[in-house]
């Protein structure tokens, strides 16, 4: 699966708890980021993570081109809902485009939890399922 990684300035701590906490899961699997959170998650981790632009000049965007693409099958994006972001339509398009597409998307810690243990439980088999027809179809 490839999985987006997103965090907020207030919320990279978290992010970082997260990701090396669950790193052996997150191991299994393609990650990318946003260019902040994908240095400080792997410098702290060790895992490897393919790093956009930064999310205020445009990495969120990069992001949503991967979902339009049907390149992306999960985002986990800590967001801070307490501070203003100067690229805020980034962010909302971002979102957006999760629902246009049905794309598992975990805004919080908790939810992103409960997606991991889905994860590994292979709860989320379906996406490689829709990504075979998808190809099939092609
Ligand atoms: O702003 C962001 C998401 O909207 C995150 O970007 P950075 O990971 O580059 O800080």
């Amino acid at each position: 699966m490839n999985i987006a990684l997103i965090a907020h300035d207030e919320k990279k701590q978290e992010i970082i708890h997260f990701a090396t906490a669950y790193k052996h899961i997150l191991e299994k699997h393609e990650l990318f980021a946003t260019g902040t959170t994908g240095k400080k998650i792997s410098e702290a981790s060790g895992l490897d993570v393919f790093r956009f632009q930064s999310g205020p000049v445009g990495g969120d965007q990069q992001i949503g081109a991967k979902i339009a693409q049907d390149e992306m099958d999960m985002v986990i994006f800590f967001r801070d809902p307490l501070t203003a972001q100067p690229h805020e339509p980034d962010v909302s398009a971002l979102l957006r485009i999760c629902d246009v597409h049905r794309i598992p998307l975990a805004t919080n810690l908790a939810s992103a939890e409960i997606f991991i243990r889905g994860l590994e439980r292979g709860d989320f088999e379906w996406r490689e399922i829709i990504k075979e027809k998808l190809a099939k179809k092609d």
